[in-house]
Parts: C-alpha cells; structure tokens; sequence
C-alpha cells in the first residue's frame, strides 16, 4: 500500500495554518510529526483522516500497483486527544460500537474485544463502565479501538499522553506489529514513541514565524 499527501494546505477560521505539505509512505512506515505547540500537528492529522476539510491537496491510498487510489479517510484509524468513548457504557460496548461503526477495509479482519485487551494489559475489567475507570487504563482501551477493527493506517494524536512506563512499552511493540503486518503509522507528539526508523515531518507554524518577524 501507498500513501500520498500532496500540497495539503488547510484553515482554522480564517488562518491559514499551512500549505504545500506533500509526502509518500509505504506499507510498514512510520511518520512522526513535531514541532511547537499550535503547528498545525493535529490539523494536518484531522485532514489526513477526513474530520476536517483540506483548503487545498489530497491524501490518498493505492492498496496496489494499479489499483483506484482512495481517500485516506476510508483506511484509517484516528485516535485523537479525546479517547471517544461514552463514559456509562461498558468497555466492551464501546469498543463493539467503534467495531461496528469503522468496520474492516479490505485485505484484514479486527481482532476480538478480550483479546485487544489482553493485548492492552487489562483482561477482566472490559465488564465495567468506562467512567469507571482511571486515565490511563481509558487510554488504553482507546488504543483496543485501533485492534478491533482493522484499518491499515493509523493516524495519531499524542496517543501516549497518560501512559505509564508500561503502557507506553505496550503501545510501541502494537505499533510495531502493525507495521510488521504491512500498516502505516503517522503520529504527532512531544515525547518520543521509541518507533524504529520513523520519518520526521516538523511542522513550523509558518503563519506565526511571519507575524513575528513582523513585530
Ligand atoms: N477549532 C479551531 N478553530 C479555530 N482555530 C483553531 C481550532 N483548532 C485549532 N486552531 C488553531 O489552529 C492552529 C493549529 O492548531 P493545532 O491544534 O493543529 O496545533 P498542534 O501543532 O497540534 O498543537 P499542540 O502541540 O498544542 O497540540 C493553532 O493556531 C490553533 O489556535
């Protein structure tokens, strides 16, 4: 599989907050974008995964030499600041819903609730109300999300904010599997994720440097 930015530019209210961001990944790679509180991290991941529009550019997948190129929307995963889960609801009927609403892209199956949280580290606990549970332990139930359904692109926000030590081990070897089995990761943070050969795309904030250097 491919994936291809080109010349993505997009807007918060008036702002453009930036423009001409164009790149490839293939299966197995990881991006990882940084850069300075307001850059535009998690805009550019919004875009990417279809939940805001782009101003100008496309983002798109080829699932193989030939084939009809898609939106990135379609074959990816979001997991953004917010873990997206109803805190009276069990684990497990969250987790169900976000199975059922994203559903499966071609070429790959999710794998069952108690085993993606065998895999987060909390078997037992899928029973309880999500409210009831502590800041890390719902994080890593919104990580579960991303193995229940299958979507071959994984699109990131912070994901490791509120992890312990371990949960962070754990989150890294997911990634890495994923990437083993042919997905692609692309993830904004401030901490490093301990990926293997991850690309870098810093992210300037080029509207601000320019109102700076005009003060
Ligand atoms: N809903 C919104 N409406 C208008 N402007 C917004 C909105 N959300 C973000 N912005 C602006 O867009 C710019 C980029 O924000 P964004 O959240 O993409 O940055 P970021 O690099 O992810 O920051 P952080 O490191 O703090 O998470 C900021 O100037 C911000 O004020």
């Amino acid at each position: 599989m491919r994936l291809l930015a080109d010349d993505l530019s997009a807007r918060r209210g008036e702002e453009l907050i930036f423009r001409g961001i164009s790149f490839g990944l293939s299966s197995g790679d990881a991006m990882v974008l940084t850069g300075p509180n307001g850059s535009g991290k998690s805009t550019l991941l919004r875009v990417l995964a279809g939940l805001l529009r782009a101003e100008t550019g496309t983002a798109q997948v080829i699932e193989a030499e030939g084939a009809e190129p898609r939106p990135v929307r379609e074959a990816s995963h979001y997991l953004g600041h917010r873990n997206a889960m109803k805190l009276e609801l069990t684990v497990t009927e969250n987790l169900a819903f976000w199975r059922d609403y994203i559903g499966n892209f071609a070429g790959g199956e999710g794998i069952d609730i108690e085993h993606a949280a065998d895999l987060v580290g909390l078997t037992g606990i899928t029973h309880l109300p999500y409210g009831y549970l502590s800041a890390g332990q719902q994080r890593r139930f919104a990580m579960a999300k991303l193995l229940v359904a299958h979507r071959p692109v994984w699109i990131l926000d912070e994901p490791t904010a509120a992890l312990d030590a371990d949960a962070d081990a754990i989150f890294a070897r997911l990634i890495e599997t994923h990437r083993a089995q042919g997905g692609l990761v692309i993830a904004a943070t401030h901490q490093p994720l301990g990926l293997r050969d991850a690309r870098s795309l810093v992210m300037t904030g080029f509207e601000y440097d320019e109102l700076e250097a005009r003060l």
